[in-house]
């Protein structure tokens, strides 16, 4: 440090301003301070002044051999020349760690620039990636916008091609359709026709057929009548001479009788004595029968009855009366079902309980329950009381409300007989009474008669316990009119309704075995004789299928079971009414429209609402 001041007072000293030790031209010159540069105004002229002499200045040569003598003059030469020396060996070091210095930061820079290079080379990489990235993505959206497009346009054209499909599908269907009803109407139109020509052609044989027979029952009359003049008249002289005959042998009599006294008397006690003995013979004969009746026959009141009549009824008629007209033996209970009833199920379950619990209870000896059935009419309480009592093994009798009031005062003693004549059933007796409400009504209706009253107060007395006798079975289509006395002896209370469509399905299935199949007659030959014996084997029946009952099940809403048998009643006359006696389809449908349209005529009547229309053409 010491010698570096040094060098720099010897620098700053010195006039002539060389650079220590620097041989070289291509040595670097010492870096100059602004400060040194500013400072030396004069150092700055003599450089100008050199220059101006052509870039040689004597006087830096002067001045540095100057100083060479000073110095070789010095005793301390050789310390100043080892001291430059160093120096310059110091000032080599020095520029050769600066240089070192600037390579390194040379190396640097080119370090730096690389890297910069390197990044910029990266930035435009990841650019040029970004752009060409975004160049595909584009490239990608616009073919995916195409293909949409395209899709598009594609489903439009799908879907024109579809609706024209359809159009033209429709427009098929259409014309096939038009073809199909001009089709029908057309045959519509034919069988209309064929059937207007066939029921003019019935017409008019019907109508020859009644002229022919007219002009033959007249010729018959007439033939007839001529006979019976004939007849008359003989008949008349036959008479006139058999009258004159007679009273010209009375004349005589009465001649012999005027003339002989003791003959007259004779004639007179004689006749007298037969006259009284006439009489009272046959007052004692009907008093006699009268009783005979009372206590062996049954009541008057009774219609219908599985007891026979007087216990030798059945004698006479082989034991024919043991078996019930339903077709069981008295007393043996059926295990079948209700036969030919059609009930609501759960009704039809509750029948079948209660002839159980009736046929137990007279197995156990126990009393019976009383039961009333109410409900609109022919909805089968009747067929189910009847029903009850054979499948419970009872007696069955039945007797009407509206038989009382005409009875008038005698009907106190008929009610009072029909409880004597049930005692003498071993079985026991079901007592149907149909139409209750008759004479079974509030009894301080002022429609009630006397008489009725009393009656009824007969039927309270002799119900008033619980019996082991009788079950009564009360039926109404009004239980509201009934006395309370009565309802309150009731112990079971049904109502039958108007039955369903499904239950009115079953019913004409089971009336269109009955009238139409000739099956299972033997109920109905009470009621239609032997006309089915006879003609139900002709009927035919054709394409009454199933649909067309269920169709006809639907259109009978409202219909009872018995308004139900008697449309196919109706069916059967109608079959009966055509030549062939074929039942087809469509005679079917007519009758059940001309039924169902009478009926709905019904109801409106009854209603009281306007006038009755034309049921049918
Ligand atoms: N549920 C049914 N099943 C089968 N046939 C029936 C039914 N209901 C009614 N009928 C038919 O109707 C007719 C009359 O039935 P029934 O006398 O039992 O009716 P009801 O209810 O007693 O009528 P009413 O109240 O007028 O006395 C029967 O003979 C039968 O042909």
């Amino acid at each position: 440090a010491s010698y570096s001041s040094v060098s720099n007072i010897a620098y700053a000293d010195n006039p002539l301003r060389f650079p220590p030790f620097s041989t070289s031209r291509s040595a670097p010159s010492p870096p100059q301070t602004p400060e040194s540069s500013s400072s030396d105004p004069a150092s700055k002229s003599t450089a100008d002044a050199e220059d101006s002499r052509g870039g040689f200045d004597p006087e830096s040569l002067e001045r540095g051999a100057k100083v060479l003598r000073e110095i070789n003059s010095s005793p301390y030469a050789k310390q100043v020349f080892e001291v430059m020396r160093k120096q310059e060996q110091t000032r080599q070091a020095e520029l050769a760690a600066e240089k070192a210095h600037f390579e390194a930061i040379q190396a640097h820079a080119d370090i730096d620039k690389q890297r910069k290079w390197a990044e910029d080379q990266r930035n435009l990489y990841q650019q040029q990636a970004q752009t060409k990235a975004q160049v595909l993505r584009y490239e990608d959206d616009l073919a995916r916008k195409r293909m949409q497009t395209d899709h598009e346009a594609q489903r439009r054209h799908n879907a024109e091609l579809v609706k024209m499909q359809e159009e033209s599908s429709i427009r098929k269907e259409q014309a096939r359709r038009a073809t199909e009803d001009q089709i029908q109407a057309q045959q519509r139109q034919t069988e209309k026709e064929r059937a207007e020509i066939e029921r003019e052609t019935i017409r008019v044989k019907a109508m020859a057929e009644a002229e022919a027979r007219a002009h033959e029952a007249k010729l018959t009359e007439e033939q007839k009548r001529r006979m019976l003049i004939d007849r008359i008249n003989g008949e008349r002289e036959k008479w006139l001479a058999a009258i004159n005959t007679t009273f010209s042998h009375i004349e005589g009599g009465f001649r012999v009788l005027l003339t002989d006294r003791s003959k007259l008397v004779m004639t007179i006690g004689g006749a007298t004595a037969l006259a009284a003995g006439v009489y009272t013979t046959r007052e004692g004969a009907r008093v006699i029968w009268g009783y005979v009746n009372r206590i062996l026959g049954q009541p008057s009141l009774i219609r219908e009855s599985s007891i026979t009549k007087f216990p030798w009824s059945g004698i006479v008629s082989g034991g024919v009366n043991k078996v019930f007209k339903y077709g069981t033996v008295a007393g043996e209970q059926s295990k079948s079902p209700l036969g030919g009833i059609v009930l609501h199920p759960s009704l039809q379950r509750r029948v079948e309980h209660l002839a159980r619990a009736t046929a137990n209870t007279k197995s156990h000896e126990a009393p019976f329950r009383n039961m009333l059935f109410y409900g609109p009419p022919g909805t089968g309480k009747t067929m189910v009381a009847r029903e009850i009592a054979r499948k419970s093994g009872l007696d069955y009798a039945m007797m009407t409300g509206g038989d009382v009031a005409p009875l008038g005062p005698q009907a106190v003693t008929k009610i009072h007989e029909i409880f004597d004549w049930a005692k003498k059933s071993n079985k026991g007796l079901l007592l149907f009474i149909d139409e209750a409400d008759a004479f079974l009504c509030e009894r301080n209706s002022i429609h009630m008669s006397e008489a009725q009253r009393s009656a009824l107060n007969a039927l309270l007395f002799r119900t008033g316990d619980q019996s082991r006798d009788i079950v009564l079975v009360l039926a109404t289509n009004r239980p509201g009119d009934l006395d309370s006395a009565i309802t309150d002896r009731i112990d079971e209370v049904i109502e039958f309704p108007l039955p369903r469509e499904e239950e009115r399905c079953k019913l004409l299935k089971l009336y269109l075995n009955k009238y139409l199949c000739g099956e299972d007659q033997s109920e109905d030959e009470s009621k239609w004789g032997h006309l089915f014996k006879k003609r139900a084997q002709k009927i035919t029946v054709k394409d009454v299928s199933d649909d067309v009952i269920r169709e006809a099940a639907k259109k009978t809403e409202g219909f009872s079971g018995r308004e139900i048998a008697k449309l196919m009643a109706s069916v059967q006359a109608a079959v009966y009414g055509r030549p062939d006696c074929v039942l087809d389809s469509q005679l079917f449908k007519e009758m059940v429209n001309y039924k169902v349209a009478e009926h709905h005529q019904r109801v409106k009547l009854a209603a009281g609402d306007g006038e009755p229309d034309k049921v049918a053409e």
